[in-house]
């Protein structure tokens, strides 16, 4: 019945510590995926944000050009702020309805949400445990330069524009040191498991 939060900052090393834990057999609900869900058209959402941010945020094919509306956002802790208030709502509730599916499909599941965005959208849910993925914001602005491409201006505004480091941890039940090797981690997740399964 467990329902974990699991956060981190961009390139923390969620979708690592999710895999592993769907391996175990964790039924993983991607906040990401749950985003482009409700932003995929015919999307209510997506209007809106084409309202708030301009017809030129969709591209021809109707779909929202990711790339215009993060540059838009990224660095504009206003614009940030707007998208954020069109898309949570949604978001928010898709997710309740994903948890209460998986739930009953399986009333003893491991229903881990793995939430980008845990503290600076104040998800609030009955989690009987969050989890906290952490790397020091270097180490995690030098994996989005090496591994995703990014220009290290880009990167370090994604991450300024997301919550530091200290507010997570205080948030945390358990913190997964994700600055180690891949190895490592997957250890922690391991144990993490135990626990909860015991
Ligand atoms: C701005 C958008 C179109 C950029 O898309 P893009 O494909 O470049 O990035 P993607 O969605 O894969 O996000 C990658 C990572 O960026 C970070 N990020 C995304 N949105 C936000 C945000 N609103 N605030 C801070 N960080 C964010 C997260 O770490 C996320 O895991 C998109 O991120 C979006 O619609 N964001 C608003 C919704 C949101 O809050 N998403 C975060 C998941 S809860
Ligand atoms: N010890 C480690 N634990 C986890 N990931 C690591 C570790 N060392 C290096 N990495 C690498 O760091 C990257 C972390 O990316 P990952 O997609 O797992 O992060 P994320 O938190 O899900 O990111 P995002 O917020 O962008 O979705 C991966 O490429 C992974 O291989």
């Amino acid at each position: 019945m467990p329902l974990i939060a699991l956060t981190g900052g961009i390139a923390s090393g969620k979708s690592t510590i999710a895999r592993r834990l769907t391996e175990h057999g964790a039924v993983v609900v991607d906040a990401d995926a749950l985003v482009r869900e409700v932003q995929t058209p015919p999307s209510h959402v997506l209007d809106l944000i084409a309202a708030e941010f301009g017809a030129g945020i969709v591209g021809p094919d109707g779909a929202l050009d990711r790339e215009a509306l993060g540059r838009a956002v990224f660095g504009d802790p206003d614009a940030l702020a707007r998208l954020n208030e069109i898309v949570h709502p949604a978001v928010r509730e898709l997710s309740a309805r994903r948890f209460a599916e998986a739930f009953a499909r399986d009333p003893r599941a491991v229903v881990v949400y793995d939430v980008p965005l845990f503290v600076e959208a104040r998800v609030d849910g009955p989690w009987d445990l969050v989890v906290v993925a952490h790397a020091p914001a270097a180490v995690r602005r030098d994996r989005l330069v090496s591994e995703r491409g990014m220009t290290a201006e880009d990167a370090a505004r994604r991450i300024a524009a997301q919550a530091p480091d200290a507010a997570r941890l205080a948030v945390a039940d358990v913190v997964v040191d994700t600055a180690g090797s891949l190895s490592h981690t997957i250890e922690q997740v391991d144990e993490l498991w135990r626990r909860v399964r015991s």
